[in-house]
């Protein structure tokens, strides 16, 4: 079963027609890699499945439920989490107050569930590490774990990424995946887009690769891994 579906999704950004029909399916359970050249529209895709943006043309729909024209929060509530390229980190607030903000039933720390808080504890060590730390003073891949901590601090059904691995060193790279494969463990349904082909090789599922505003290739990541001759001519330079 697919748990998100994108059938024929256009999308302007003002005068700019940038989204010229995406195809897209996320198979529930599984880790799907959005790959594609720098401006293919990997973004923009997940901006319009999170309603940052409206796609003037086409379907996009969760668990079979048309949310095409819902409202971010709307999508959000249905279970969906999104962290974008820039983290949607506050510097000035500490990681404890982070998380905090990103647990919509919790006023308190005491009232987050604590479980689930050990097991991000465990994931992301770096998380309980700096609690009371402001987020700024962060490293880029503590900063990376937080936003993603962040998304994951209440259940969801869909984690959606931009750009999990970038800019990350090597053991870093390794402790994401780890976590990603932890969180596809419990269930949780992943899209990532991704610049690094070797990272999306070893954790992705199935790939699909954009270009100019389309889905130009889909399938598993198996097939997709075994052919350079297709990665050279869909990814080019980028790989
Ligand atoms: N706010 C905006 N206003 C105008 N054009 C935009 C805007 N955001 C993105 N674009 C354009 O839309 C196209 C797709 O951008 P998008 O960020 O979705 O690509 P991408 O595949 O994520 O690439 P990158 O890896 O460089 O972020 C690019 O040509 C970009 O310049």
């Amino acid at each position: 079963m697919n748990l998100l579906e994108l059938q024929g999704v256009h999308t302007h950004i003002g005068a700019y027609h940038i989204l010229h029909g995406v195809d897209l399916v996320v198979p529930q359970g599984q880790v799907t890699m959005l790959l594609g050249r720098n401006g293919a529209g990997k973004s923009t895709t997940l901006r319009t499945i999170m309603g940052l943006w409206h796609a003037s043309k086409g379907r996009v729909a969760l668990a079979g439920q048309d949310i095409t024209a819902a409202a971010t929060p709307q999508i959000a509530a249905l279970g969906v989490a999104y962290v974008p390229e820039n983290m949607g980190i506050f510097a000035d607030l500490t990681v404890k107050e982070n998380m905090l903000l990103a647990a919509r039933a919790a006023k308190r720390a005491e009232q987050m569930d604590a479980a689930r808080l050990q097991w991000i504890f465990k994931m992301f060590p770096a998380v309980e590490k700096f609690w009371n730390h402001p987020a700024g003073k962060l490293s880029g891949g503590q900063k990376q774990m937080l936003a993603v901590a962040r998304a994951i601090v209440e259940p969801r059904q869909l984690l959606i990424v931009d750009e999990p691995s970038k800019g990350l060193a090597p053991a870093i790279i390794d402790n994401m995946i780890d976590a990603f494969a932890e969180l596809k463990a419990q269930g949780v349904t992943i899209l990532l887009v991704e610049q690094n082909l070797n990272f999306a090789k070893r954790l992705g599922d199935t790939v699909a690769v954009m270009d100019n505003g389309c889905v130009v290739h889909a399938g598993s990541m198996a097939d997709f891994a075994a052919d350079t001759a297709l990665q050279q001519s869909l990814l080019g330079l980028a790989i």
